[in-house]
């Protein structure tokens, strides 16, 4: 999992990292890593013209600095444009000594046409959204289609929002130091960084509480089955799902749970029998379970059908097992006693505003925020769903889901999420890693198997996704080749 920091954070590591090694040159590494991806990006045409937009901040000081540092046999012809006329004094001195020249915004708009690249150095840990003439070359330049390669971030999104303002600059490449912000990990707003590349500059980014999943970290934390395995032991995951009104609910928490894999899905609800017509190794009746999936496709606002989803929720509650929360039954913890230890909410943004009395405004300004203040509240771990996929822990440990296309914003995803969770939590996995590594394996299907596949079909790809998980772990000798495919005995 790679840390994901605020800037105060950053600024936090930097100072420790000063206190230790007193005037490192920070920039100076930096400014090497902005030259080194700006070569790179240039290729080998000849006398690439370099456009760089200079904020006032230390953003520009890596730019300007990296300026002096492209290799002469380039032939770079450097110009810079000071934003409001006034950029980092050293920064500048080393450009110009190297043979850039200043520019105003007019000749800066103009040279647009014939600009190799253009060097986003505006802003980055301070960044706010631009305005102006700032504003006005982003748009130009993304109209004009200009190469961007972003100082530390796109200048006009804000280090730890995910949002993507509109006059933002959209990169193609991204250097980042130390560790990534949200807006790199976090759509809208990573959708504009283009490709990140993270420099450490060999400085430890500390402590956090918030990381990015890595498609790498998937394999080994899903729940393989073992030669000793048997279908009780991998986890047996009971279904509360659907109703008479949503019955397609519970027939796609089925498809989450039997293709992310598990022993055995319970369904004793009075959706039951559509479950087990469509899903034969489904059992229609109660019985033994590791964990309860409820709420997908319940009927909240029929008051009889509530009443009666609310006297099923507090009984699943007075089992003490963990569940997955989904959809309606998010709409009644408020009317039922505590949950159990380990439990998952999977709300969307609208659902968690609900939960939290807010608006769903608010909700999409710092969702992880909001997931945080959910999970604290209610003692559970709280999944949101959406753009942002993280999880939250009571303690305030956010784990943000690998991202996926926008395919699966589509009906019945969450369903098919919350079967699927449901399936791992069973399976014995603490909540917030089962809502994540759920949350990860959709996002995963739907990179591969592009385009507009219902949900309950998508969840077909699932175990194609996790056979290659586990090729990995055999690849890695992190999983017996003979767990995979046993050979037996054969003849000396
Ligand atoms: N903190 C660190 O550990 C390191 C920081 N470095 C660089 O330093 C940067 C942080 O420097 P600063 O704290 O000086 O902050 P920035 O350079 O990110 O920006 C702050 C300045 O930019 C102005 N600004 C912000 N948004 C603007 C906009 N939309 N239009 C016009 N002006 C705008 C602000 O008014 C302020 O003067 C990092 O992003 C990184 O590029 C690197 O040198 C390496 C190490």
């Amino acid at each position: 999992m790679l840390p994901v920091l605020t800037a105060d954070a950053l600024r936090t590591a930097e100072q420790a990292h000063w206190d230790e090694h007193p005037g490192d040159d920070l920039m100076g590494r930096a400014a090497a890593e902005v030259a080194r991806h700006a070569t790179e990006m240039l290729g080998d045409g000849p006398r690439p013209v370099v456009l760089v937009a200079a904020g006032p901040g230390s953003n520009a000081g890596d730019a300007l600095h990296a300026m002096a540092l492209l290799p002469p046999q380039l032939g770079a012809v450097v110009r810079i444009w000071p934003v409001r006329g006034r950029t980092h004094r050293e920064g500048l001195d080393a450009a110009l000594a190297a043979g850039a020249q200043v520019i105003g915004f007019e000749e800066a708009a103009e040279l647009l046409a014939r600009t190799d690249l253009l060097v986003d150095g505006i802003a980055g840990l301070g960044s706010r959204p631009l305005d102006g003439e700032a504003a006005r070359l982003a748009r130009a330049a993304h109209a004009q289609r200009v190469r961007v390669l972003s100082v530390d971030l796109p200048s006009g999104l804000r280090a730890d929002a995910a949002d993507a303002p509109e006059d933002a600059f959209r990169a193609e490449r991204t250097v980042t130091f130390i560790a990534p912000k949200l807006c790199h990990v976090a759509a809208p707003a990573a959708l504009l960084c283009g490709d990140v590349r993270r420099a450490t500059l060999d400085v430890d980014p500390g402590e956090t509480t918030t990381h990015q999943a890595a498609a790498s970290d998937l394999p080994a934390w899903y729940p393989m089955p073992q030669a000793s395995s048997q279908k009780y032991t991998r986890g047996l995951i009971g279904l509360e799902t659907g109703s008479a009104r949503y019955p397609g609910a519970a027939v796609l928490g089925a498809a989450g749970a039997l293709f992310t894999g598990t022993g055995m899905v319970r369904h004793p609800g009075e959706a039951g029998a559509a479950v087990v017509s469509r899903f034969p190794s489904v059992v229609a009746a109660g019985g033994r379970v590791q964990a309860w999936t409820c709420g997908s496709g319940w009927d909240v606002e029929d008051p009889a059908a509530r009443a009666a989803h609310l006297d099923r929720l507090a009984e699943l509650i007075g089992e003490g097992r963990p569940m997955v929360l989904d959809a309606g039954a998010l709409d009644l913890i408020a009317e039922v006693p505590p949950l159990p230890e380990g439990c998952l909410l999977t709300p969307h943004a609208g659902e968690l505003a609900r939960l939290l009395g807010r608006e769903r405004e608010d909700v999409e300004a710092d969702p992880l925020g909001a997931a945080r203040e959910a999970a604290a509240r209610t003692g559970a771990s709280v999944l949101l769903k959406g753009t942002v996929q993280a999880a939250a822990d009571p303690d305030g440990r956010v784990v943000l889901a690998v991202r996926g296309p926008a395919w699966t914003a589509q009906a019945g995803s969450g369903d098919v999420l919350a079967g699927s969770a449901g399936a791992l939590l069973a399976a014995g996995l603490p909540a917030s890693r089962a809502g994540v590594l759920a949350a990860s394996l959709q996002a995963v299907a739907a990179t591969r198997s592009p385009g507009p596949i219902p949900p309950d079909r998508l969840a077909t790809t699932f175990p194609e996704v996790i056979a290659s998980w586990e090729d990995e772990l055999v690849r890695t000798g992190d999983r017996s080749p003979d767990e995979q495919a046993p050979r037996g005995v054969r003849p000396s």
